[in-house]
Parts: C-alpha cells; structure tokens; sequence
C-alpha cells in the first residue's frame, strides 16, 4: 500500500479558503459517485467547517452532487437539544441540507439532549449506528472523507489535549468538562477518524498557528491532538495564511 498522502495547501484568506474547499468538495464526491454506488461523509462542527457547508450551497454546482447517494455522518456533536443553534447538525442544515435533496435516511446525526437517552446512552447508540452501517467485521464506518475543524489548543472533533479520550480504543466517546462549551459533548475518537480514507482539515485564524505548527512539526498527539490525524490516503490541511505562519515552509503545497 502506498504511503498516505499529506499536504499543507494554504489560501490567502477564511473565505477563499472555504469557497475553493467547496468547489473540490463538489468535485470530489462527484468523481466518488462515478466509482461507487455510495459515498460516506463525516462532517464537522466549527466555524470553518459549516462556512465550507454554506460555500457548497452557494456553488451553482452543488447538485452535480447526487444527494440521494451520499451518507452524512458527523464526527462530533454537541449535548444540546435537537433544534439548538448550538448543534453541529442543527448548524449543517441550516447552512446547506435543508437546500438539498437529502433523503432523512442518509443522514446520521447524534442523538440530541432531548432524545430521551442520557449522554452515556447516546455514544453507545452512535456507536451501534456506525457499526451497523460498517463493513462486515469492522466496528465502524471507513468514511470516504472526512472533515475536521482544528481548536487553538489542536483539538479536533470533541477530542482535546491532555485528555484520556485520546488514547479510547472504542468508537465515540462522552465527553465531560469540555473545554470548549458546551461542557458536555460526543466526539468520534481517533481510530474512528483514522479509519476514514481521506481527512480534510479546514483551519483558519492567527490562533490557530501555533497549534498547527507544533503539530506538523511532530509534537504529540496529547499536547496537540490534530498530531494524531491521518487518513489512510490523504491527510489535507487547508488552511488560511493567518493558521499557516508557524508551519514549516518545506511542508507547504504551495497556494490555492
Ligand atoms: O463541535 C465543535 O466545536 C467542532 O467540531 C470543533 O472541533 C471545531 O471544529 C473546532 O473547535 C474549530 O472550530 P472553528 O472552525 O470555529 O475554529
């Protein structure tokens, strides 16, 4: 097997980066869908995550894309009710599959505070669900792409520094005492996001540069956790000048 694939692609600003992020959206899962009946995504919360969203809706190209053929999954999620504002999925439909022809059925969110189950229960529903829909003998979905945003402390998904979520061999975690609010949250954890074929990271702002830098320089995946993503094709990280500045220039793919 090949080695995987890592490139650091930087962009000159947030919004070119989520409009060029969207367009190779578009264009991937299209070519996707020419090899294969499905194609699985794991979106992302976060700023960036849901502005590459809202970019993919606003593309005149957006239903090249065949929304009846592709699952959504999501790789972290906050312990919020159904309809919250706060809600990754809440947020993803609002910024483009409420737009699109996405059949309920293809879309596989977390349970939400008010589904009746406790937090607990709901990572082991989540879990269930991404071993249903997973290959035979695997306990998760192989996502085809999977999107990550990255915190100023190189957290991603709901998987932050210094925390034994990092080192569960399960599937989805209960996350306590977030760092990031809301306290209480369902995070996929880094075998899952390892398992995933191509892993696309948008990451803009200043606050971000450092996080990244000691990241792409080697540190560890428990000081910063984005250390600890790899796709088993491509790991990409598409970033803004602001993130990039403490990137080692030899890892730069040149700009977009
Ligand atoms: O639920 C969440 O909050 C996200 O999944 C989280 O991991 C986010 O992607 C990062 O915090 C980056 O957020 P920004 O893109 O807004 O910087």
């Amino acid at each position: 097997m090949t080695q995987p694939r890592r490139q650091v692609i930087v962009h000159d600003s947030k919004d070119a980066l989520v409009d060029s992020v969207a367009g190779r959206f578009i264009a991937e899962i299209v070519s996707l869908q020419s090899e294969q009946s499905r194609v699985s995504v794991c979106l992302t919360g976060g700023s960036v995550g849901i502005g590459v969203l809202a970019a993919v809706a606003a593309s005149p190209l957006r239903n090249t894309i065949n929304w009846g053929r592709i699952d959504l999954w999501w790789g972290d999620e906050r312990w919020v009710p159904a309809h919250h504002a706060d809600r990754n999925a809440q947020q993803a439909w609002d910024a483009l599959l409420g737009s699109v022809e996405v059949p309920e059925a293809n879309l596989h969110a977390f349970p939400a505070a008010d589904s009746g189950l406790t937090l607990d229960e709901a990572a082991v529903k989540y879990a269930e669900d991404l071993r249903s829909a997973a290959a035979p003998g695997d306990d998760a979905v192989a996502f085809d792409l999977l999107f990550l945003g990255v915190g100023p402390d190189g957290h991603v998904a709901s998987l932050f520094p210094r925390r034994g979520e990092l080192d569960d061999a399960g599937t989805v975690v209960a996350i306590r005492d977030s760092p990031k609010p809301p306290p209480e949250r369902l995070s996929l954890t880094m075998p899952v996001i390892n398992k995933a074929q191509r892993v696309w990271l948008v990451v803009a702002g200043q606050d971000k540069a450092s996080a990244l830098g000691l990241a792409l320089a080697g540190a560890s995946v428990h000081l910063v956790p984005v250390a600890g993503v790899q796709g088993q094709r491509e790991t990409i990280f598409f970033v803004d000048n602001d993130a990039a500045v403490d990137v080692p220039r030899e890892l730069i793919d040149g700009n977009d």
